[in-house]
């Protein structure tokens, strides 16, 4: 589904990505781990064409995606989280959530604005699709609630709620745990690998928490200073001489 060939970013003097390669197969679930500044963020906002590659290659579903223009990345079915909650804190959850599936949407702005006929019927396709997706994740009961004030954990779900209504078939999850107490890191991943199974969605997740991310990803890469140090299953990347010196400090 998704190959990175000899990817590289420079800012400046900073190298961020250094050739970095990897594969992910369509209904795999892989964790992307380092330590801060090793270049993962980086590696999402290549793939979501936030940020310009120096070079390499990057293909999706056998089409080339560093040629493609960044408004178009939903409409191919990739969708994603950010560290740092991309939420509307006035709009609804319910609304927030609708963001995510404008790109589905036939009315622009102008005409959905103008409320022009259509807009309704659409509208409330779209809403229906968004209170499926809040029932899946327990939230029906926030639906209406801003986002500003709930609890941490619940806008978490919210974030994935939103990157999940647009339908993708590419999830790209960027610590999605982080922040949360080990009861919600725990249902978060059941809840993960039902999504995937049920919905037939593809997983790239950065995560630095590795109990989840060892307990959940079907392959692992690792990544120090912008270049892959490992990949494999969790049992080998944990146990990986390199990973446990840059990154982990001892076995986990
Ligand atoms: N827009 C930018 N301008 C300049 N430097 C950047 C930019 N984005 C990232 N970098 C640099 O690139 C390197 C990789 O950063 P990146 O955020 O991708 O790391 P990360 O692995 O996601 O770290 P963390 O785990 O802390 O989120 C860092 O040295 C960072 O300072």
């Amino acid at each position: 589904m998704l190959e990175v060939h000899d990817l590289t970013v420079r800012f400046g003097g900073i190298t961020a990505l250094d050739g970095v390669g990897f594969s992910v197969r369509r209904g795999e679930m892989v964790g992307l781990i380092g330590p801060n500044g090793a270049g993962k963020t980086t590696l999402f906002n290549c793939l979501t064409r936030r940020y310009d590659a120096d070079s390499g290659t990057v293909t999706y579903e056998g089409r080339s995606l560093l040629g493609v223009a960044p408004h178009a990345i939903a409409a191919l079915g990739i969708a994603r989280t950010f560290q740092n909650l991309g939420l509307f804190p006035r709009m609804s959850v319910r609304d927030n959530v609708m963001v995510g599936a404008h790109h589905r949407g036939r009315a622009g702005f102008l005409t959905a604005g103008l409320r022009l006929p259509g807009v309704g019927g659409e509208e409330r396709r779209l809403r229906a699709e968004a209170d499926e997706v809040l029932t899946r994740l327990s939230l029906a009961e926030v639906a209406e609630h801003p986002a500003a004030g709930l609890p941490f954990g619940t806008l978490k779900r919210v974030e994935l709620a939103r990157a999940l209504v647009g339908r993708p078939r590419l999830l790209l999850l960027d610590e999605p745990v982080n922040g949360l107490n080990s009861a919600e890191v725990e249902a978060f991943a059941g809840t993960l690998r039902a999504i995937r199974d049920d919905l037939d969605v593809t997983v790239v997740v950065v995560e630095h928490h590795m109990g989840f991310v060892m307990g959940t990803c079907d392959r692992v890469v690792c990544l120090d200073f912008g270049r892959k140090i490992a990949e494999g299953t969790p049992a080998v990347v944990q146990r990986d001489p390199g990973v446990i010196e840059a990154y982990l400090g001892t076995a986990v």
